[in-house]
């Protein structure tokens, strides 16, 4: 498998034009000159990002499993430091992998504790502090009267 090349930032930086416009998204150099025109989200907010680590931007709008992998036909080359075999393909769990963990550490579970064992817990304390405040009371009125 050929290694892809490696580009440094400012390589990447000198193409930030509408006819010639890469960026970088996790590490992948992209060339998109000619995905400007396809782009769903308009040619505006790639034009922008052009030249520079777009990556942000991309993870920010969600972009659908199908569009992180139509990414990698526009990839020229890798970012300094970074290494990809050329058919990896951008593992969409390492995009929404931590964000769904960190929701499931908040989700509180199924209460599947049984409604009349709820008012049980509720009244059964309640019942007893009655009837022992009703016991005193009854022996302090015993005492006065006898
Ligand atoms: C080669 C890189 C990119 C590809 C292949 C790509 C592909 C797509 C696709 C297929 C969609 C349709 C919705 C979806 O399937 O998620 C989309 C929407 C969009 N993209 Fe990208 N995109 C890329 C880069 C970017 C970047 C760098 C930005 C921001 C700077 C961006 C901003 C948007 C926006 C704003 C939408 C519209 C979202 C909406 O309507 O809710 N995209 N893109």
């Amino acid at each position: 498998m050929a290694e892809l090349k490696v580009f440094t930032l400012s390589q990447v930086a000198q193409h930030k034009s509408k006819n010639d416009c890469w960026f970088v998204i996790n590490g992948r150099v992209l060339n998109v000159t000619k995905f400007l025109e396809e782009h769903p989200g308009g040619e505006e907010v790639l034009i922008e990002s052009a030249g520079k680590d777009a990556t942000k931007e991309f993870e920010d709008i969600g972009h659908s499993k199908a569009a992180q992998k139509l990414l990698l036909k526009f990839q020229v080359g890798v970012l300094q430091g970074y290494s990809f075999k050329e058919t990896e393909i951008v593992d969409s769990a390492s995009f929404q992998e931590p964000k769904r963990k960190e929701m499931e550490a908040f989700v509180i579970k199924d209460d599947h504790t049984p409604k009349h064992a709820a008012l049980l817990e509720f009244f059964v304390p309640l019942l007893v502090a009655g009837s022992y405040f009703a016991y005193r009371c009854l022996s302090r009125a015993n005492e006065i009267l006898y």
